[in-house]
């Protein structure tokens, strides 16, 4: 393998996760060169347009392609002759029928590369996968590629917060290296030679192992937002605050404050695809049982979103055709335009679809929204969504909500109702100026 400096990488797929693992590899010095099959994505790219919202991602993306270090292209013969190391970072999606992930895309980009690897190389998956992909992955690597075991194959699990992107790329917490020879450990160590350096923890392990590490961080995730979402269904039955529930028990460090926000719940393209496809693994491997407890965390998350339409059917005196509903965020979480499983989308189009007139609002999401649902009405302003609305409910916690003034926003609407999907507005303030508010899961 070349000493670091000529390292040669390439990034197959160059979606939220490839994009950024691309940019932050070329503003490490590496030359890059990111494979995108998807002709508006990839014109984009080569512009040094970033197609998504990310935070400090355009910057560094522009940067880079103007610097020539990183370049994009869809062929992947040519990504075969340019790259020592080969990410990959495709799509892995639920499958239509609603059970384990979707494989196709990484078995496809695995495949056309192998038919064109004629030398050594690293092929690296860093997509999220089911365990036991990687082994059959190195097989069909090495039985398709003309370099037979030149080729070797690692599997390097991705991390990164969507909003977080490029610093959590940068400065992650740990590296995880599934591997099978020192050759290939090593090569992970140069090519992440800077994190290391800084003191990022790095755990060389086998691929089963690795490949594991990432469901489990996601399903321990996803688990701790459920946990505290259940708490949340006893605090409104009992009249206690799931908020101050959720700060009492976080200030003992083994439970920890990070991940205990009660109310809607989880969405995006991670936890809820990940936690299935995690237990359809389980049940394919005859150990069903070990995940039972993951589907009680997906129900009491999809829970979520039917509670908060009770809550709004509720203030709205029992009927909500015909009713005016602002919705505030239509991104999964915050920071992103990213809408996959997105809980406040998918709570604005079961409000259209039960005859309430919907205007959404969201700081960088609405188009994404409109292309997924252009039924639904979009505002540009939080105003325009609020006007003449009968009842305003919060999804996502765009820090742009928290600071409204609620007497200002009382002006606009035709009822001063509020539902508080993300538990952080300010309560008191919004009473003050004579709404109603109400939470899930704090009185
Ligand atoms: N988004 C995240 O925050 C994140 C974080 C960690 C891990 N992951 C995992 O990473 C993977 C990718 O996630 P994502 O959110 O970036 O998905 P994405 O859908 O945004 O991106 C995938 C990209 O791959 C492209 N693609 C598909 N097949 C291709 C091929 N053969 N050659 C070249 N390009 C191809 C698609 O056109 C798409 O642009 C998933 O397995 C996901 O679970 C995502
Ligand atoms: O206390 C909390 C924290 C998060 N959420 C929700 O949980 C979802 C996921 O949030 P987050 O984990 O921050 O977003 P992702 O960008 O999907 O990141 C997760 O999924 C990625 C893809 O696998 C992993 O790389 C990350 O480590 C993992 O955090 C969002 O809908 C949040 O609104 C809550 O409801 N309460």
């Amino acid at each position: 393998m070349p000493t670091v400096e000529h390292v040669k990488i390439t990034v197959i797929g160059c979606g939220y996760l490839g994009a950024t693992h691309a940019a932050c590899m070329a503003a490490l010095g590496f030359e890059v060169l990111g494979i995108e099959i998807d002709p508006t994505r990839r014109s984009a790219l080569e512009r040094g347009v970033l197609p998504f919202f990310e935070p400090g991602l355009p910057e560094l993306l522009v940067e880079q392609v103007e610097s020539g270090r990183l370049r994009f292209s869809a062929d992947i013969a040519e990504a075969a002759a340019f790259g020592d190391v080969h990410f990959v970072c495709v799509g892995t999606p639920q499958r239509a029928d609603g059970h384990g992930a979707d494989l196709t895309y990484v078995e496809a980009a695995v495949t056309s590369l192998a038919a064109h690897l004629t030398g050594p190389a690293l092929v690296v998956g860093k997509s999220t996968v089911p365990v036991g992909t990687a082994e059959r992955l190195q097989e069909i690597l090495q039985s398709q590629s003309p370099a037979g075991d030149q080729v070797e194959l690692a599997w390097n699990p991705e991390f990164l917060r969507e909003g977080f992107a490029v610093k959590d790329t940068l400065e992650p917490d740990r590296l995880v290296f599934g591997v099978r020879s020192e050759r290939a450990e090593a090569t992970l160590r140069e090519v992440y030679s800077t994190a290391i350096d800084g003191g990022c923890p790095v755990v060389v392990t086998d691929f089963p192992t690795a490949e594991l590490v990432k469901v489990a961080a996601n399903s321990f995730l996803a688990t701790k937002i459920s946990f505290i979402n259940a708490m949340a269904e006893l605090c409104d039955v009992t009249g206690a605050n799931v908020v101050t529930l959720a700060d009492a028990i976080g200030y003992d460090e083994r439970i920890g404050r990070k991940f205990l926000n009660a109310g809607l719940g989880f969405g995006g393209g991670c936890l809820p695809k990940d936690i299935r496809a995690f237990t359809a693994r389980a049940e394919e491997l005859g150990v069903k049982d070990a995940l039972r407890f993951l589907h009680e965390i997906d129900r009491i998350n999809l829970r979520r979103r039917k509670r908060v339409i009770k809550i709004a059917r509720k203030e709205l005196g029992g009927r909500l055709p015909g009713k005016r509903i602002a919705i505030l965020g239509a991104a999964f979480k915050p920071n992103s335009d990213d809408i996959r499983d997105s809980p406040a989308l998918e709570v604005a189009h079961t409000l259209h679809e039960l005859g309430v007139h919907v205007t959404v609002h969201d700081v960088e999401a609405i188009e994404p929204a409109r292309t997924k649902y252009p039924d639904l009405s979009y505002a540009d302003t939080i105003e325009e969504a609020c006007a003449e609305a009968d009842l305003v409910m919060h999804l996502t916690e765009w820090l742009e909500y928290r600071a409204v003034d609620p007497a200002k926003l009382g002006e606009v609407v035709a009822g001063k109702r509020m539902i508080d999907g993300r538990n952080c507005l300010d309560i008191d303030a919004y009473r003050e100026a004579g709404w109603t508010i109400r939470s899930l899961g704090r009185p």
